[in-house]
């Protein structure tokens, strides 16, 4: 085996609560985490010289900070594997929209090369050099749809029903450590345990009876960048909408494709978004092995 095509599927934050913050600043949140079948494609070919290198180059991010290629290194770091590696990247993934696809093309990278270097690590370890990637690293590995907490590295499964997402692409780009740093976000929000949320089967996003479940990142999103108030107040006019993670890209969830479909097609020509079905789990779930218990 020399090659290997991978998918990289996006992330939605069907609601995020920032209940904390830690020593360090970074701040402790809850979330649930959905895949949806928006997806960049990966093409991993083996290098006998230990180089690794991106054979394309993505707008605006130099080789050394690409996450595929601090994936690929970490792993060669960590385990001493001397085999390279060539990374074709085929980008569908709105970069800097909150759709975690830098972090789920860093999570494919590490299960990817796990299986073509032969390394063997489990699901755990690869969780944890992913966090040292960034903090939603951890999910796309974890390979289901989960309730976070801690920075995003403490997951339990949370299985969803079939929905369908309208996502909309304000022209922005927000930076998520400006949300972060905002001295207006609120970091206080009440704690809770998954027991509190409704079933997973039975989750609806924006209609929780008797909970609030919004994301605590939007006001200050939508306070510096209009444009992220302008695209949820047009698509609040048909389901309960929310922003995903620090944004800029804005979903409500419908429960046929057609409803979905109906919603798009009535987009005024300034806006940009697409329909997205929620997956039932990772394209790659079965790439990592766990740990016995
Ligand atoms: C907000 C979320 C929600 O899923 O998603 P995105 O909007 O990025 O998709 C994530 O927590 C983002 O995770 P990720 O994009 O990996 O962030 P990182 O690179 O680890 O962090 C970027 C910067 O944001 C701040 N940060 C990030 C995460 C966190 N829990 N607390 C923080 O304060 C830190 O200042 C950090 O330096
Ligand atoms: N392979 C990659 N794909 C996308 N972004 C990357 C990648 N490698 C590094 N980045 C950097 O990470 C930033 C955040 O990207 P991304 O994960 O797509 O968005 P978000 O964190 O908002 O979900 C980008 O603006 C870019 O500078």
């Amino acid at each position: 085996m020399n090659t290997l095509t991978c998918a990289a599927p996006a992330k939605l934050n069907l609601f995020l609560h920032v209940v904390g913050r830690r020593a360090d600043g970074y701040h402790l949140l809850q979330t649930l985490f959905r895949f949806i079948d928006l997806n960049d494609t990966l093409r991993y070919t083996l290098r006998a010289d230990g180089d690794v290198r991106r054979v394309d180059a993505l707008d605006g991010v130099p080789p050394e900070q690409d996450l595929c290629v601090r994936a690929a290194r970490l792993l060669q770091q960590e385990t001493g594997c001397k085999q390279g590696v060539d990374i074709g990247l085929e980008k569908r993934i709105p970069m800097g929209g909150g759709l975690g696809g830098g972090s789920s093309d860093a999570a494919t990278t590490l299960l990817a090369l796990n299986r073509l270097w032969g390394l063997d690590l489990s699901r755990e370890r690869l969780m944890q050099l992913g966090l040292r990637l960034g903090a939603d690293v951890p999910v796309f590995v974890f390979g289901e749809n989960a309730f976070a907490e801690g920075v995003g590295e403490r997951l339990q499964p949370y299985p969803l029903p079939e929905a369908w997402y309208v996502v909309l692409c304000p022209p922005v780009h927000v930076p998520t450590v400006q949300i972060f740093t905002h001295p207006e976000l609120t970091r206080n929000t009440i704690s809770m345990t998954m027991r509190a949320l409704p079933k997973g089967p039975d989750f609806r996003v924006g209609r929780s009876d008797g909970l609030v479940l919004g994301n605590d990142l939007q006001a200050v999103a939508c306070k510096l960048y209009p444009e992220v108030a302008e695209h949820l107040a047009w698509l609040a006019k048909f389901a309960p909408a929310l922003m995903t993670g620090s944004g800029a890209c804005v979903f409500a969830e419908f429960a046929t494709e057609k409803e979905a479909q109906a919603v798009l097609q009535q987009l005024p020509p300034n806006m940009r978004g697409f329909v997205a079905q929620g997956l039932q789990q990772h394209p790659l779930k079965d790439f990592a092995v766990s740990e016995a218990v």
